[in-house]
């Protein structure tokens, strides 16, 4: 499978898993990077090349003495996250683009709970409201609700009923005085600050206290534009890749979900000092 990743990538992956004394955060996107995007996201699950992949980096994180880690960083409601994920022991698990956090352990997620301000939550009603109302009688079109966010879903809408909802979205966020965030057929709007590119920042300091390490280099692959803030904040050392075409500012790319479990194969094979192609 090594074929599908450039030799740019394989260069940065061999950097990168260079036993230094440096932490490793192997931290991933869920939709689009490990499971292909489906209409229905409850119906959304890995490749079994991604799930082997992931299960390999996590089995090398949970051995004992690794500097490794593991994490996921998604936009979806962590709780969600880890049902279709199925974090291994050990695994941080970052949901809502940060607003949740938790880490997988032999007994289920341990998570630290997220609470709204009642100002919060009554904008929280009013955006749902809102998008509700976007939605009504426009086939396709329909409005997830997450923990801090409402999301406008048209993967399923005909353009025009596309273009009105997300019109309406948009206007919504503007009235509530929150940020509208598109993504791949999906505008997410949350009452909570958050981003992923501050979420993989707690990540690195937690990583870094975790095992002591004077330093954590990060990999990161997401294929969305709310992963552009994780990218943004990555530098010299991490190793950032893109899934999918589109602009952006990671350094690597790679197509598919495939081509990730590739990536994360040849990267175990490096930190387990089997560097052979
Ligand atoms: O950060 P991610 O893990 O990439 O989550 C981002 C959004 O993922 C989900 O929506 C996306 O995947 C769906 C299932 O494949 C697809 O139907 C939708 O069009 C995609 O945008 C999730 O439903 C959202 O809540 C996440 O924010």
């Amino acid at each position: 499978m090594s074929e599908v990743l450039d030799d740019a990538l394989r260069t940065a992956l061999t950097a990168f898993a260079t036993d230094d004394g440096a932490a490793l955060l192997v931290a991933l996107d869920f939709d689009g990077v490990l499971a292909p995007l489906v209409d229905d996201p409850a119906a959304s699950r890995m490749t079994a090349g991604a799930r082997a992949a992931v299960d390999r980096i996590g089995a090398l994180a949970a051995a004992h003495g690794t500097n490794v880690r593991l994490a996921f960083v998604s936009g979806r409601d962590l709780d969600d996250l880890a049902l279709l994920a199925e974090p291994p022991a050990g695994a941080y698990v970052v949901g809502s683009h940060g607003a949740q956090t938790g880490r997988a352990t032999p007994d289920g997620l341990d998570s630290v709970p997220l609470t709204l301000t009642d100002e919060q939550a009554t904008t929280l009603g009013e955006l749902t409201a809102a998008l509700d109302e976007a939605v009504a009688g426009r086939p396709g079109a329909w409005v997830q609700r997450k923990p801090s966010a409402a999301v406008l879903h048209t993967r399923q809408a005909g353009p025009e009923d596309t273009a009105a909802a997300v019109a309406a979205a948009d206007a919504a966020a503007t009235r509530l005085g929150l940020e509208a965030m598109h993504g791949k057929d999906v505008v997410e709007t949350a009452v909570l600050h958050t981003s992923k590119g501050e979420a993989l920042g707690r990540l690195r300091r937690v990583v870094a206290e975790d095992l002591a390490a004077p330093a954590v280099r990060v990999l990161y692959a997401g294929d969305d534009t709310t992963d552009e803030k994780a990218f943004a904040v990555l530098g010299d050392g991490d190793v950032t890749v893109k899934v999918g075409p589109g602009e952006t500012l990671a350094d690597q790319r790679v197509t598919d979900p495939e081509a990730v479990a590739a990536l994360l194969g040849r990267l175990a094979d490096l930190i387990e000092g089997d560097a052979g192609s």
